[in-house]
């Protein structure tokens, strides 16, 4: 049987994982899965159920009945994100829905219910997938892993301009504690902690634009020979 090539790239918010996950899988014209947003989802229909969100046993079975569909963008840009029938795209990309996922993110019975799911992206002709263990345990066999980090405050920085783009109302103060305390939280939990896999690649990005950074990631896809 012929197994589909995964790319993980796994790293801390803002790092540009997503960015770089999305042209990455575009260019390659390969599958996409924004692990993230499983959590983020997670802990948005928390909120629609009235869930609390440090209760495992809901959360677990939550998780593993959580209808969602991922439907690619037309423009070849990016993905929709429907739950429950509704769109929720841009409601779950606040730093609000960012900390409640990092929250259930550290159940491990959340997380084992969503391995499955997750793993059921790996189809051909490759995948492109995005998080913080994705290189660690959710595909341990990938051939190309990057890790991919920026600067805390450069990191701020770029989300403070994304969502400030979005019209939202933002303080880059605010945003610089609440990225150091999910790094804090994801970094130091028992259960599939954020940290480059043994064999990743690591990529700081602080200094680098998105162009350089994907470029640096396709001539290691070439020196593998992945694309086909
Ligand atoms: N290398 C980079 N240089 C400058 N801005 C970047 C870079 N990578 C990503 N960005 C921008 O930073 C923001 C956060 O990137 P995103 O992909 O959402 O990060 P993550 O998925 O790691 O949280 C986006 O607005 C994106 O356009
Ligand atoms: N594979 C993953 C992906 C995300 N998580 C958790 C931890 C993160 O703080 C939240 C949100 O992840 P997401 O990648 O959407 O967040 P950023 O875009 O990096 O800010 O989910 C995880 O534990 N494992």
């Amino acid at each position: 049987m012929i197994v589909a090539p995964v790319i993980t790239i796994d790293g801390p918010s803002g790092s540009g994982k997503g960015t770089i996950a999305g042209l990455l899988a575009k260019q390659l014209g390969w599958n996409l899965l924004d692990s993230g947003a499983l959590y983020r989802l997670l802990a948005f229909a928390a909120g629609n159920h009235g869930v609390d969100l440090t209760n495992e046993e809901a959360m677990k079975l939550l998780a593993a009945h959580l209808d969602v569909q991922f439907i690619a963008a037309g423009d070849g840009h990016g993905q929709r994100i429907i739950l429950e029938g509704e769109e929720v795209t841009d409601l779950i990309r606040n730093e609000q829905v960012g900390a409640g996922a990092s929250q259930v993110a550290s159940l491990s019975a959340v997380r084992e219910a969503l391995l499955q799911r997750q793993q059921a992206f790996q189809e051909m002709p490759g995948l492109v997938a995005d998080g913080r263990d994705m290189g660690t345990v959710v595909f341990p066999d990938a051939p190309l892993k990057i890790f991919l980090t920026a600067s805390a405050e450069e990191r701020a920085r770029r989300r403070y301009l994304q969502l400030k783009a979005k019209g939202d109302d933002v303080n880059l103060a605010s945003l610089l504690d609440e990225i150091q305390a999910r790094d804090e939280r994801d970094t130091q939990r028992a259960v599939a902690p954020l940290k480059p896999a043994a064999d990743a690649i690591q990529l700081d990005s602080t200094e680098l634009s998105i162009e350089q950074v994907l470029e640096r990631i396709l001539s290691e896809v070439a020196n593998r020979d992945l694309a086909g």
